[in-house]
């Protein structure tokens, strides 16, 4: 979903541009199924955009909750011609992650996929079927296997022992904590998928290329709200726009792959693999079903830099600025490091799991501030009934993982972060427990789900060991600037300003 003020704003003037046609074409339009199925209810549409003015002026995944609060948890809308089903409670995100998980193991088409990940041959937007159960096979036993996650333990604490230092270089003053971490986070997947000796330059190219790509993911998108209007993107330059940012990616890619060929021609133990090796690798061996062509790896690859890197950063960036504002969860969750560090706790393959409290952090972060709120979107494959309402097949399945996540039948003062709630409980984020989804469940639920917390947890441990951290002078816990962004993921809108401290250890 990455619906923003921005996009609104240019699919108005996209309007104004073509009314004459929408007109045209809302009277020939009308869905043959509204009449004779029993679709859930919904809020009342406007003539062409349906229900898309009622997503603005909040972030989508907080307008859908509110929106759910009068109309079910089972909710209707047409966004543009589109019909959307969204589902906001744990009850019904369960029929659709579990009882009927296969029915909704789809993804629906979008230009933008099919341009941006070679015709969907990624694993996030390929359709459901063989060729994707191969890749996300391959995905969770090789590329991001609990082992291979293990094998990126060195250049990971390399990275971090370099964000450390130039902390400490800046110690008593202020730090864009956000720049930061998002350079932490994507010289880690950077090196993990193209190995330490991947140009610092090349990198820069390629991170640009993915948020210019993300922008145009949040561009004006005619073609996904009104799927027979999709030459308004053409009109609009935007489909030009896509293809250009792809064929540039496209040769960046390439290069990084040429370039892996000729080390792993030079000989190459399986144990150095990163994941652009894996892949080669796998194609060369042409053991599996589907051949992997050089273009599927790319797609791949660009997944797990879509898929991978906004969401940890995002996740410790609000779990920072969450313990800014709650100086007591900050305190207990350095007193236990601190402590525990000095009785010479040594670290677990799992990161941190001697740190009981820095888990229920991470935790209530991820409750409070999934950094996918509504998950990926799903299709439904064929029509289908949950609670007596019709699901035709094709439509546009969401689940908001957010409005689950802060169900107040589910969860007690749920707008408040308390860690401690999860203390003495065995609800946990790995898909079993629909009011706790930030990395979905069922076939489609996040296969980085060992790599994501490893990294959230080691960076979080790393500065809050080291460093004490306080807020730009004259700024209060209760003056953090809470606003969530609108996008793909949800992070915090402005950068997050601190001042870290070096903390001088006691010998241990
Ligand atoms: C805090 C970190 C992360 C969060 C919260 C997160 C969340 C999610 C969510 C909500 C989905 C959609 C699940 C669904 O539709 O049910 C997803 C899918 C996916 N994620 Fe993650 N993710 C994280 C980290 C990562 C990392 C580190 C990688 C890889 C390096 C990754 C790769 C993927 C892929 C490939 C998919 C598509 C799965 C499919 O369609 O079958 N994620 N993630």
């Amino acid at each position: 979903m990455s619906l923003n003020l921005e996009m609104l704003t240019q699919i108005t003037i996209a309007f104004i541009l073509a009314s004459l046609i929408l007109v045209c074409y809302m009277a020939f339009s009308k869905t043959k199924h509204s009449t004779t199925l029993n679709l859930p209810p919904g809020p009342p549409t406007l003539p062409v955009i349906g229900n898309i003015h009622q997503l603005a002026g909040s972030v989508p995944h907080r307008a859908l909750r509110d929106l759910a609060k009068k109309y079910g948890p089972i909710m209707h809308l047409k966004l543009g011609n589109v019909s959307t089903i969204v589902f906001s409670s744990p009850r019904v995100a369960k029929e659709i992650l579990k009882t009927h998980d296969i029915i909704f193991a789809d993804r629906p088409k979008s230009e933008y996929t099919k341009i941006f990940y070679y015709n969907r041959t990624d694993i996030a937007s390929a359709p459901y079927g063989d060729y994707w159960r191969q890749m996300k096979k391959i995905c969770i036993l090789q590329l991001l296997s609990e082992k291979k996650v293990k094998s990126f333990g060195s250049l990971r604490d390399e990275e971090l022992g370099r964000l450390c230092d130039s902390l400490r270089s800046l110690s008593g003053s202020v730090v864009n904590f956000t720049e930061m971490i998002v350079g932490l986070i994507n010289n880690i997947i950077c090196r993990a998928t193209f190995g330490n000796d991947y140009k610092a330059q090349d990198q820069i190219v390629l991170i640009q290329l993915i948020k210019d790509l993300l922008l145009t993911s949040g561009a004006v998108n005619v073609g996904e709200f009104f799927p027979r209007l999709k030459f308004v993107n053409v009109v609009l330059g935007i489909k030009s726009k896509r293809l250009k940012i792809h064929k540039q990616l496209d040769k960046v890619l390439e290069d990084a792959l040429e370039d892996r060929k000729g080390k792993r021609d030079a000989g190459m133990e399986r144990s150095d693999e990163r994941l652009v090796d894996v892949l080669l690798r796998i194609k060369e061996e042409e053991e599996v079903q589907f051949p992997i062509t050089l273009d599927n790896i790319k797609a791949v690859l660009l997944d797990m830099f879509v898929a991978g890197t906004d969401t940890s950063s995002a996740t410790i960036m609000w779990a920072m600025a969450e313990m800014m504002r709650n100086q007591r969860v900050l305190k207990k969750a350095q007193q236990q490091i601190r402590e525990t560090s000095r009785q010479k706790v040594t670290f677990t393959k799992n990161g941190t799991n001697s740190y009981p409290y820095l888990k229920l952090v991470i935790k209530e972060t991820l409750r409070l501030h999934p950094p996918a709120p509504l998950l990926v979107p799903r299709e439904c494959r064929e029509q289908c009934k949950i609670d007596d309402y019709d699901i035709p097949a094709k439509t546009k399945v969401v689940v908001n993982a957010f409005a689950c996540a802060l169900d107040p039948e589910y969860w007690e003062d749920p707008e408040s972060f308390i860690p401690e709630r999860f203390e003495n409980s065995s609800i946990d984020f790995i898909g079993n427990d629909y009011e706790f989804i930030p990395f979905g469940a069922g076939r489609r639920m996040c296969p980085g789900i060992t790599f994501g917390t490893n990294s959230i947890e080691t960076t979080l441990f790393e500065l809050l060991y080291h460093f004490d951290w306080e807020l730009p002078q004259g700024m209060e816990p209760q003056d953090i600037n809470m606003e969530e962004s609108h996008g793909i993921t949800t992070t915090l809108k402005a950068p997050l300003q601190l001042v870290p401290f070096v903390h001088s250890q006691p010998n241990n």
